[in-house]
């Protein structure tokens, strides 16, 4: 399998005070991968440096065939990088179909792109509140809404940052039947989020950050059978 994403040896500071010490991570094409590790341990401080917000202070990003350390994020989403970012930023004065027409794009000639049809089979959710303006829709809705914008720009590489955060029980599964259906697309997708259980149902591959270092990383199996890393590393 081709490495999509492979980070090397990254290394990233706020002024002086240095958040990520070479840290590792690969996501090969058509796989879902994690990012774990509890609170302050460095996961948006990596994706910050993914996305284009937070230019590394060392060592090498590759993405679809370019090292794109340092490059803006307009370059790096054009390339066909799409991230769901924490907290949404859901537009709240533009319908839910003109927020979706406004992000349609086949930047990277996909040969199935997503079109509002297909949105709406995966998010039937979205067709019935087409008409809706962001500020009326529930957590759960702007969930499905910052997903399906995203995918509206048929990125190579989905990442969601803490999707399923802050979200009723019952709304947060179905955020999870929705991702394993994309999933079942052959969408690449790096999630960070904190349910182990769910995300070893869901992905492939596992790297868990203990203060800016990779403290472990692994196919879903081990994780799924080792309690103990769950314990160690994530509180869970
Ligand atoms: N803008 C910033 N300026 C200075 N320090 C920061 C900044 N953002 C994060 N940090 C620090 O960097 C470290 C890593 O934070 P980061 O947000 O990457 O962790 P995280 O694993 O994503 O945690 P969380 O789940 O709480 O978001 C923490 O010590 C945090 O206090």
């Amino acid at each position: 399998m081709t490495a999509l994403l492979e980070v090397t040896g990254l290394q990233a500071a706020y002024g002086d005070s240095q958040v990520l010490f070479g840290v590792d991570l690969k996501v090969e094409a058509g796989q879902v991968a994690t990012l774990l590790g509890r609170n302050g341990m460095g996961k948006s401080t990596l994706l910050r440096c993914l996305v284009g917000w937070l230019a590394p202070r060392g060592g090498s990003i590759r993405f679809a065939g370019h090292d794109i350390a340092g490059w803006s994020a307009d370059r790096i989403a054009r390339l066909g990088l799409a991230v769901v970012p924490e907290g949404r930023q859901i537009f709240p004065n533009l319908s839910v179909r003109e927020q979706l027409l406004a992000f349609a794009a086949n930047r990277c000639e996909a040969r199935e792109p997503w079109t509002l049809d297909r949105i709406h089979a995966l998010f039937p959710r979205l067709q019935e509140r087409g008409a809706n303006m962001g500020n009326e829709l529930s957590g759960g809705e702007q969930q499905m809404l910052a997903i399906a914008r995203a995918l509206m720009t048929n990125p190579r590489l989905l990442i969601l940052d803490e999707a399923t955060e802050g979200l009723a029980p019952l709304v947060r599964e179905e955020i999870w039947r929705c991702l394993h259906r994309l999933r079942d697309t052959g969408q690449t997708i790096l999630v960070v989020d904190k349910y182990v259980r769910q995300l070893c149902e869901l992905a492939d591959r596992h790297t868990i950050l203990e203060r800016g270092r990779v403290a472990w990383a692994g196919e879903t199996e081990e994780l799924a059978a080792d309690h103990g890393l769950w314990q160690r590393y994530l509180g869970v």
